[in-house]
């Protein structure tokens, strides 16, 4: 068991490509990395029958149980293991069973809105955003609904129109602002293969820096010393 020392937040788009950088940057770091995904931590909508469950907007911040995902970040954060919630997409609601999640080097948190909880936001050591445009995203949507969460054609773009895209431009463009670094196109092979060895350092020990995170002016926030990579603006290095 290890205290985290790098929580990196991947946020985009439906189908951006979240979780194939997810993937593939920790796909050679074994088990020193813990990936959280979002969609574990939709409401838990028992209480509703499928019908109501089927209407519900999942791209609204409000679909989420944000104080059980802060609550789980911190405890992996202070070292101790959490019980997810798992999310079964077809019956839109939590599953039964939990997995246990020990706390590791490096945790990865991915999901539509990873980067718009400001409690969340300041548990990120680093904040990235995965920009795809929209047509290349609702054909991968389409794609991936049909084939792999039971859905059919009408109702994929029917949620599209009334839920989807509404709440992307409303909610999930707007938290870009928060990223420190923005990956082009998902699974980009130069920003991949940076992140990789980042996450590898980070995983194997890396080197400690400390960053300070700076505000809207320009001064230093007070963050807790970090390992970093630098971002756009975003960061300082108070070594240098
Ligand atoms: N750069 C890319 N080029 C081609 N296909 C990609 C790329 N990135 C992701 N994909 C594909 O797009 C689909 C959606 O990607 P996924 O990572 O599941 O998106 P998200 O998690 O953002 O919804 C998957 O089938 C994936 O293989
Ligand atoms: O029950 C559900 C829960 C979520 N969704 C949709 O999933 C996407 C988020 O997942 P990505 O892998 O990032 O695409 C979100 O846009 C929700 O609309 C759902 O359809 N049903």
């Amino acid at each position: 068991m290890s205290i985290p020392s790098f929580v990196i937040g991947i946020a985009g788009g439906t189908g951006a490509g979240k979780t194939t950088v997810a993937r593939l940057v920790t796909e050679n770091v074994g088990e020193s990395v813990t990936r959280i995904p979002l969609d574990n931590y939709y409401e838990d909508l028992s209480h509703l029958d499928i019908e109501e469950r089927e209407e519900v907007n999942y791209d609204h911040p409000s679909a989420f149980e944000w104080e059980l995902l802060r609550e789980h970040l911190r405890e992996l954060l202070e070292g101790r293991a959490v019980d997810m919630p798992q999310y079964d997409f077809e019956l839109h609601n939590r599953k039964d069973e939990t997995v246990r999640v020990e706390p590791t080097d490096v945790i990865v948190l991915e999901g539509i809105l990873a980067l718009y909880d400001e409690a969340v936001n300041d548990m990120l050591d680093l904040r990235l955003y995965v920009e795809t445009d929209a047509d290349v995203r609702i054909l991968r949507r389409i794609q991936r609904d049909v084939i792999d969460r039971g859905r059919d054609l009408e109702g994929v773009i029917d949620q599209y129109l009334s839920t989807v895209k509404p709440m992307h431009e409303q909610f999930i463009e707007p938290s870009k602002k928060h990223a420190d670094l923005i990956i082009p196109e998902g699974a980009n092979s130069v920003a991949v293969e940076l992140l990789e060895e980042k996450i590898q350092a980070e995983a194997n020990g890396g080197e400690t820096r400390t960053w300070e995170r700076l505000d809207a002016e320009g001064d230093a926030k007070d963050v807790n010393d970090v390992k970093g990579v630098a971002g756009p603006g975003g960061l300082t290095d108070d070594e240098n």
